[in-house]
């Protein structure tokens, strides 16, 4: 019966696909299989390194208020997407401005009640987001760290899918498994790979190769290689001045990085052929919000 379910929810899922618009914004999931392993601090820089490659920018931030980018950056959200689907706010209302004009919606109390709305809610909810459409060319999300499952609804909504590891065992265990659900039950072929906290590019890659290897032979996956970003003190620094390394550190070798980080994804490639546009990833987000976790079994 669970399959049949599963099997149901990855056809509809296949089929929403289909009616995606090819120039609309793009849609990356940051996602990591082990907490602390600096999502935050990458989403927020690699926001400020696309806006200085001429990209507009939102992210949808899936973090508590005490964890989140907008306490990052040293910003206090008085609203977010819950007002915005209990119609007390319009989404331009809720959206706060960050560095380099980054558009940011928090996002938690919002994502958590998307499978209690109803059709004309639901519709309501993706015809606010279809007005961001003109005004945006990439979405990054930064997901909440809850479980290693829990970040699937977010994922399988969105075009691509970056997984952020570290050189730690529990990072590439945890990323490993989330790979395995994703390319298993949804038919995701494809994950973007970014090695953080690392010493050296040729450690990093010599990382994201072994991943690469034991993904392809036992997934039949394909794994792109993103970047990396090298442990540095001046990103744990800028953290603590709530800025990016980008502005408080512009000639730090984290700094560089992300900015070949960006380079790369702006090139990346989307065999999933999963095209983006914001209104189909919010209409998405609300049929893969209904998955129950409990129906995996890692
Ligand atoms: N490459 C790096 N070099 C140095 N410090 C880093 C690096 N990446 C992240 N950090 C530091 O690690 C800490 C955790 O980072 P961050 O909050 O971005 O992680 P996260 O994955 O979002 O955490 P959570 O699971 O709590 O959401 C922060 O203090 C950050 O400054």
């Amino acid at each position: 019966m669970t399959k049949l379910i599963l099997h149901d929810q990855a056809t509809g899922l296949r089929s929403l696909a289909a009616f995606q618009a090819p120039d609309s914004a793009r849609v990356f999931t940051i996602a990591g299989g082990k907490s602390r392993v600096g999502k935050t601090s990458i989403v927020v820089n690699l926001a400020v390194a696309l806006a200085r490659k001429g990209q507009r920018v939102l992210l949808i931030d899936e973090n508590p208020c005490h964890n989140n980018i907008c306490t990052s950056l040293g910003l206090q959200a008085r609203f977010d997407l819950l007002h915005v689907i209990n119609k007390d706010k319009r989404l331009d209302q809720v959206i706060l401005r960050g560095p380099e004009n980054i558009a940011i919606l928090s996002a938690m109390r919002g994502i958590h009640a998307l499978n209690k709305l109803n059709p004309l809610e639901q519709d309501w909810l993706v015809r606010s987001f279809s007005e961001l459409t003109k005004s945006v060319d990439i979405v990054l999300i930064d997901t909440a760290m809850a479980g290693t499952t829990h970040v699937l609804p977010l994922s399988l909504a969105s075009e691509q899918i970056m997984m952020v590891i570290s050189g730690s065992a529990a990072s590439l265990t945890g990323a490993y498994v989330l790979i395995k659900i994703m390319s298993q039950e949804y038919m995701r072929r494809h994950f973007l790979i970014l090695v953080n906290n690392i010493g050296s590019e040729a450690e990093s890659f010599a990382i994201y190769q072994n991943l690469y290897k034991v993904a392809r032979q036992y997934l039949s996956v394909t794994l792109e290689y993103a970047g990396y970003i090298p442990s540095d003190e001046k990103l744990h620094s800028s953290t603590q001045l709530c800025m990016p390394v980008l502005e408080a550190y512009p000639s730090s070798q984290a700094a560089t990085c992300f900015g070949q980080v960006a380079q790369n994804i702006l090139r990346s490639t989307c065999p999933d052929k999963y095209h983006g546009g914001i209104d189909n990833f919010m209409q998405r987000l609300i049929q893969t919000s209904h998955l129950s976790m409990a129906n995996f079994m890692v």
